[in-house]
């Protein structure tokens, strides 16, 4: 023996509104969305048929219900007791079940959310040809039908009882402000006691100088620039704004969509490639489907072509640009460097676009990679701004030309420069190569230093650091802490190994090198003359001292990390120094 389910509404509803629907608001959208359903079904048969949704708001009755009243087609008392009363049945859907392309509405649940603000609905419906219906449906599951007077025309008008904790959500204010948010753009003219709230134009119908003021109206800001988007498959057409302001990258990006022309959400999400986040769009779409709550697009395969079309279609929009306007795209750049910097990670055309437009810096002064490439052949880089400020002006004094990589993706960008060119050179710069650009000292001078090489040296053992003289551009600086990549590593490495349980330790150990090899080096320059007086101290004492300012200053102006031995150092050196300096103090080796 077979039994039908047996559906406690109360429940449903209940589910609906705490977990399927965002908020009560969505009642307004689900009515206006039946309403104009029905007069699309209307005109299928009846081209010329009359097409008007008005409501009217509790204020204005005389019995303090809400009103929609529609022209659409109505409803047979057959089709009352198949349609209203059964959840999950609707008459959007063909005879194979599946939902049919002109109509909003699909699922067969959408008018139960009006329970979420009333007790009670009722619907006075007329179908061409066929008797008046009253139907009224309770939010404990009853329902009857009865007859009544004719209705004047064809059409419907569904009533709404308000729940008493529901009475803010009907109310004249409301009601205006949910149907102009949710209903603004469709096609048939909605009227809220009298008040026209569809407009006359949607956005994807705007001119362009229009557009403008329609962005600034809507998102608060004049677009850069506004960009036609269109993906016929998808029955998709809208406009994307160029943001004027740099966005940020974490941020989703959320778009204004509609589905035939009802909002579905005004942060939609997935509708763009995540590095599109310098536009705000508005779309309308026909094809793209909704989750079952309406308020988010599903993704299926459809959304995901849409993506990829819109991609192209922002980046043409780029490549345009760079066309015809090259001085318009690098303020394009100049606000949204972070996207299309993200983009040129994937895409050689756009890699094309920042190779050639992006200004990068440069110890040469701001120039495109392209240009550098030209001038100084080897795209070499720091892949951090502290190495760059530290080296640039004594790589400079070399002539030697660096790129400052140390903003997001620019090293990435320039390693892969080749991809668009084989022949491209790129070279990380190794700060331990600029040692090998420097002049060494005449023989005398060299053999003059010994001594004072020998004591600095040893202050500088227990810090693991070698002490090396030469002479280079610029002679105002005295010294430089160069530290090559190996020597980095290996210093994390032991810091690592500091942290971590002895299984860890032993493991990280088999990466350790000789410390020898790469220690990094204190360069002191012999053109500086504050350099040259240091190396001519007759006190061992005071050289020391000096040699250890000189290493803490070097430090600190490379910004590099300081460990606890080095901070002892600076306090200690600093306050040898004063020591020396202020007249009355102990004299040297009596403290
Ligand atoms: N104003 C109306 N005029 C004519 N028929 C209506 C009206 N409102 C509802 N109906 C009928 O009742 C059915 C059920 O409506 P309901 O809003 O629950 O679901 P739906 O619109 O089909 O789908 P969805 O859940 O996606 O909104 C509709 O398919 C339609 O046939």
């Amino acid at each position: 023996m077979s039994h039908s389910f047996q559906v406690d509404l109360r429940g449903i509803v209940d589910l609906l509104s705490h977990h399927l629907y965002g908020s009560p608001r969505v009642y307004v959208r689900e009515l206006l969305q039946n309403a104009v359903d029905a007069i699309t079904a209307r005109r299928v048969a009846h081209p010329g048929a009359p097409a008007s949704v008005w409501i009217e708001t509790p204020g204005r009755t005389p019995d303090g219900t809400l009103r929609v009243h529609d022209t659409g087609v109505g409803l047979t008392e057959d089709q009352v007791h198949e349609l209203l009363a059964t959840i999950g049945r609707s008459g959007k859907r063909d005879e194979l079940g599946f939902s049919r392309q002109e109509f909003l509405g699909q699922f067969g649940i959408g008018l139960l959310s009006a329970f979420l603000v009333a007790d009670e609905i009722r619907v006075q419906t007329r179908h061409e040809g066929a008797p008046t219906v009253y139907w009224t449906g309770y939010s404990d599951g009853r329902y009857a039908v009865e007859s009544g007077p004719e209705r004047a025309e064809v059409g419907t008008t569904v009533t709404l009882v308000p729940r008493r904790d529901a009475a803010d959500w009907l109310a004249a204010e409301r009601v205006v402000e949910l149907a102009r948010t949710f209903g603004e753009m469709l096609p048939v003219g909605v009227r809220v006691d009298g008040e026209l709230i569809t407009v006359e134009t949607p956005p994807w119908e705007l001119s362009r100088a229009e557009l403008f003021a329609y962005a600034q109206e809507t998102f608060g800001f004049v677009p850069f620039d506004v960009i036609e988007v269109k993906v016929p498959e998808a029955g998709l057409r809208g406009v994307a704004f160029v943001l004027p302001r740099p966005a940020n990258p974490a941020a989703k990006a959320g778009h204004r969509v509609y589905l035939k022309r009802m909002l579905l959400a005004e942060g939609a999400e997935g509708l763009l490639p995540e590095w599109a986040f310098f536009v705000r769009c508005v779309i309308d779409a026909s094809e793209l489907r909704p989750t079952a709550s309406r308020e988010a697009l599903f993704e299926d395969s459809l959304l995901e072509s849409v993506r990829e079309q819109l991609g192209d279609q922002l980046r043409g929009w780029m490549l345009t640009l760079a066309r015809r306007e090259p001085q318009r795209l690098q303020q394009f750049l100049s606000v949204h460097n972070v996207g299309v910097k993200t983009l040129a990670l994937h895409d050689l055309e756009m890699l094309r676009l920042v190779d050639e437009w992006w200004p990068m810096e440069t110890n040469m002064g701001r120039m495109p990679l392209a240009e550098f490439r030209r001038r100084y052949s080897t795209v070499r880089y720091c892949t951090t701004v502290d190495e760059f400020r530290q080296l640039a002006a004594v790589a400079a004094a070399q002539d030697l030309a660096v790129v400052n990589a140390g903003y997001v993706y620019e090293p990435d960008i320039i390693e892969r420069l080749p991809l668009l060119d084989p022949e491209v050179l790129v070279d990380r710069l190794d700060p331990s190569d600029l040692a090998t650009r420097f002049d060494t000292l005449d023989p005398a001078t060299d053999l003059g230093l010994r001594p004072f090489l020998a004591i600095a040296q040893r202050r500088m053992d227990p810090l693991g650091c070698e002490i090396v003289v030469r002479a280079f551009d610029p002679p105002g600086l005295a010294a430089l802490y160069l530290v090559d990549r190996e020597s980095t590593f290996q210093r994390q490495l032991r810091e690592t190994q500091e942290v971590v349980d002895e299984v860890w330790a032993g493991v990280l150990a088999a990466f350790e090198r000789a410390e020898a090899a790469t220690r990094p080096q204190l360069v002191l320059n012999h053109r500086n003359p504050l350099v040259r007086r240091v190396t001519a101290l007759p006190s061992p004492e005071l050289v020391g001292l000096a040699v250890e300012s000189l290493y803490g200053q070097a430090l600190l102006l490379g910004h590099h990390p300081l460990r606890p031995a080095d901070s002892a150092l600076l306090n200690r050196s600093f306050l040898g120094l004063l020591q020396q300096a202020v007249p009355g103090a102990q004299p040297e080796g009596e403290n």
